[in-house]
């Protein structure tokens, strides 16, 4: 079953939206579904018996779950692989829903018991921030609803304060609902005898948002005069400008040719990708190198991934070594 899954590097896309994201971003969702149906996104969709549950109830409705899980997306993919209305991606929900999607084209976003990232150290990881809830004001539809449960009260609470704070309507919130779909986290903590929380918050006013990509998705390649010699140094470099960090994790010599492959994690804010770039003389022996993306690798074209490319090339570059 997992041949179905689309393994790609480090990503993965249940079937065909890997190809309709390379071209261009926000996706069309409608030629990946083939219809202009509403969509409904679930965040952290964990083993997928939500997703597959509400996807069979609303066959109307299209699905779109973002996991960071790997074990998670394989054991809900079995779930609903023969699911037309579902489509399973593995990415950062906090990248993916502002990146995937266009202004108001959203009707509904679901978090079923998300961790709280509690502790100071773990608030990087949390989702439910004052900028997710910009990402929501422009996805979602008009009067489009972002819907939360979970087993903590006050981040129940911290997330309808943030909400009003952003311009949003609390339209619900419930202490031990009775929902007709039960997650796995759910009967967990019910069968602890933990309350459990159940808000419903929507929109009313529409902002716009910047998007980090944006268009077509392209990744340029950098050409420079190179001095070999410089490359060890990138070792453990950090290079920063704005919002962008770059640093080199290593640099390793390719065996039977001149190339350089350079392990890179950069960062767009908190989001954060690994990759590998390749450094080679265009011609054997010359001076002038091309720097680009390895075909191993496959970030998404972010700008500090693009900026990456050209930052190198200036380090490596030989107008730099004359200028000191
Ligand atoms: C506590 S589990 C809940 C799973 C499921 N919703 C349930 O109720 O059983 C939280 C899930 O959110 C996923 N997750 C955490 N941060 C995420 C993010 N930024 N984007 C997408 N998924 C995320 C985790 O991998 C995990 O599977």
């Amino acid at each position: 079953m997992e041949k179905d899954l689309n393994i790609e590097k480090n990503r993965i896309f249940s079937k065909e939206v890997r190809p309709a994201l390379f071209d261009y971003l926000p996706i069309d969702w409608s030629s990946v579904f083939g219809n202009t149906n509403g969509i409904i996104v679930e965040i952290g969709f964990g083993s997928g018996e939500y997703l597959q549950s509400y996807a069979i109830k609303h066959p109307e409705k299209n699905f779109v779950g973002f996991e960071v899980s790997i074990t998670s997306m394989k054991k809900a993919h079995k779930r609903v692989e023969s699911l037309e209305n579902v489509r399973l991606v593995i990415t950062d929900a906090r990248f993916g829903l502002r990146e995937f999607f266009g202004p108001k084209s959203v009707e509904k976003v679901i978090m079923n018991f998300p961790i709280p990232w509690d502790k100071k150290s773990h608030e990087r990881r949390r989702v439910i921030v004052p900028e997710f809830f910009e990402t929501l004001s422009n996805v979602l539809i008009d009067g489009g609803t972002f819907e939360l449960a979970t087993d903590v009260e006050w981040y129940a609470k911290q997330t309808m304060e943030t909400a009003e704070e952003m311009g949003f309507e609390i339209v619900e919130f419930l202490k031990n609902p009775d929902r007709e779909i039960k997650t796995r986290y759910e009967q967990k903590w019910i069968k602890y005898g933990r309350n459990i929380y159940s808000l419903v918050i929507r929109k009313i006013k529409h902002i716009e948002i910047e998007r980090l990509i944006g268009g077509r998705h392209e990744m340029p390649h950098a050409r420079s005069v190179v001095v070999e010699e410089k490359l060890p140094l990138l070792h453990n470099k950090v290079f920063k400008e704005g919002r962008k960090v770059v640093v080199v994790k290593g640099v390793y010599k390719s065996t039977g040719n001149d190339a350089y492959i350079i392990k890179v994690i950069s960062s767009d804010d908190e989001f954060q990708q690994h990759y590998y770039l390749v450094a080679y003389p265009e011609e054997q022996g010359s001076k002038e190198w091309i720097i680009k993306l390895d075909s191993a690798s496959n970030p998404y074209r972010t700008p500090a991934v693009k900026w990456s490319v050209s930052v190198l090339a200036d380090f490596l570059s030989s107008k730099d070594e004359q200028s000191k």
